[in-house]
């Protein structure tokens, strides 16, 4: 029976993968109805305010003329179903209006508005439900949805392109790419799936990047953020980010205030923040994440910064997890990903996991993350659904 289920969950959860670009800041959810040995109905979550994953499958099933077998059916969902009214009404109600009698949960949703209740919810109306199933997948696809639900905070992927001696630029600015096409699409995967991009105006300047999403299409461009302290962005209004569809630039809260600046010539798309700065003379990146973080619902940061941002992120232990691309070439004293004093031993760094090497043509990617809050989340989900299924 567990394998079954497994199995049908699974299916779920590849639905799910497909539409990762879609639901933020909502999580990425999957949903297959099954009959005997046959899908009668499938969903994904879309955009936020728009279909749970569970509408979506039931609206299928009756699509298909099939509601009459939903008594003999089970659904399978990757996340607890919704007992909330939300930006949409409870899946639980529908659920229980469907007549289903079977219910599988890959996760609990630590969303306090739901909490297991969602579940209880279900058995109270006679529903039989299990859950635990393909938890670090799942977990995966939505970390920075499950961070901020039981952390507190986003989850942060720093994404690194390198050479192999771990250079990221020339210093002489001739660089352009360095690593191949097929991974700088790869690249745009992640940044559709973040709530934000985080980058530096050392790389808006120097690069003129777009840091949009290309190569995926998707309704739903995250947000951009740029780190500088003195707004020297908004001297070149021609730069290519300020074409994103919100730019938050993110400036020293006194440079702020001393500066002159109409809020009527600024774009629309444009928002201004102050933040105090630290013992450095840097941004205060805790305060900043939480204000932006806070403010804007924000699941996961996808950094692109250059080692000015980069090494404030690492020294602040802000860094949850690197997404580095390797091509092979050694490009010699130029710059690099982080400019941090030299140790004096080797540390141990046992707290950092490498979790995934792909290759990709001549170029390779690893993903390597903080192991402890991996094993946080992992933790906690683990305990939530220990006490659902007693
Ligand atoms: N291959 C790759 O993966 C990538 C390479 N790059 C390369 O990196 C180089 C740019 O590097 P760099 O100039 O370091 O760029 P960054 O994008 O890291 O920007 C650094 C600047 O951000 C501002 N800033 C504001 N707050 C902070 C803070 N808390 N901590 C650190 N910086 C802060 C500072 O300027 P201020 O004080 O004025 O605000 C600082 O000089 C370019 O050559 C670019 O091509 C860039 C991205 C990715
Ligand atoms: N050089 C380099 C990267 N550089 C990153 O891409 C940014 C340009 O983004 P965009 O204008 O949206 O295409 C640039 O400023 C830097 O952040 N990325 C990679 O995948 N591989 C590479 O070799
Ligand atoms: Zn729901």
């Amino acid at each position: 029976m567990k394998d079954r289920h497994t199995h049908f969950m699974r299916l779920a959860y590849e639905l799910s993968l497909k539409n990762r670009h879609l639901p933020d800041p909502n999580p990425c959810v999957g949903c297959v109805i099954v009959h005997g040995d046959k899908i009668i109905g499938q969903g994904a979550t879309q955009v936020a305010g728009s279909n749970h994953a569970e509408i979506e499958a039931l609206q299928d099933v009756e699509k298909r003329g099939l509601g009459s077998l939903l008594k003999d059916s089970t659904l399978y969902v990757t996340l607890e179903p919704c007992s909330h009214h939300g930006r949409t009404p409870p899946c639980v109600d529908a659920l229980i209006r469907s007549g289903i009698r079977e219910v599988a949960v890959a996760l609990p949703d630590p969303n306090p508005l739901v909490g297991g209740n969602g579940i209880s919810s279900l058995r109270s109306h006679g529903i039989d439900v299990h859950v635990g199933y393909l938890m670090e997948e799942v977990l995966e696809l939505n970390v920075g949805f499950f961070s901020r639900m039981l952390l507190g905070r986003p989850w942060i992927r720093t994404k690194i392109a390198s050479s192999l001696d771990g250079r990221i630029s020339l210093a002489n600015g001739k660089s352009k790419w360095i690593t191949n096409e097929q991974s700088r699409h790869d690249g745009h995967k992640w940044r559709s799936r973040a709530s934000i991009i985080f980058t530096g105006v050392g790389t808006v300047l120097a690069d003129n990047p777009r840091m949009n999403v290309r190569y995926v299409e998707t309704p739903r461009e995250p947000l951009v953020a740029i780190m500088d302290s003195d707004f020297r962005t908004l001297d070149n209004p021609n730069l290519n980010i300020f074409s994103n569809p919100k730019i938050i630039i993110c400036g020293n809260a006194s440079a702020l205030s001393n500066f002159a600046y109409d809020r009527g010539v600024l774009p629309n798309n444009i928002d201004l923040i102050g933040i105090d700065t630290d013992s450095n003379g840097l941004l205060n990146l805790r305060e900043l994440i939480e204000k932006v973080g806070i403010a804007n619902e924000i699941n996961e940061i996808h950094v692109e910064a250059g080692s000015g941002l980069n090494t404030s992120l690492y020294e602040a232990g802000l860094i949850d997890e690197y997404l580095w691309y390797f091509a092979p070439m050694i490009l010699g004293d130029c710059n690099a990903p982080f400019n941090i004093s030299p140790l004096e031993s080797i540390p141990e760094h046992d707290y950092l996991e490498m979790f995934d090497l792909t290759k990709i043509s001549n170029n390779v990617r690893l993903r390597i993350r903080n192991s402890v809050r991996w094993k946080a989340l992992l933790n906690s989900l683990k305990e939530m659904v220990r006490c659902l299924q007693a």
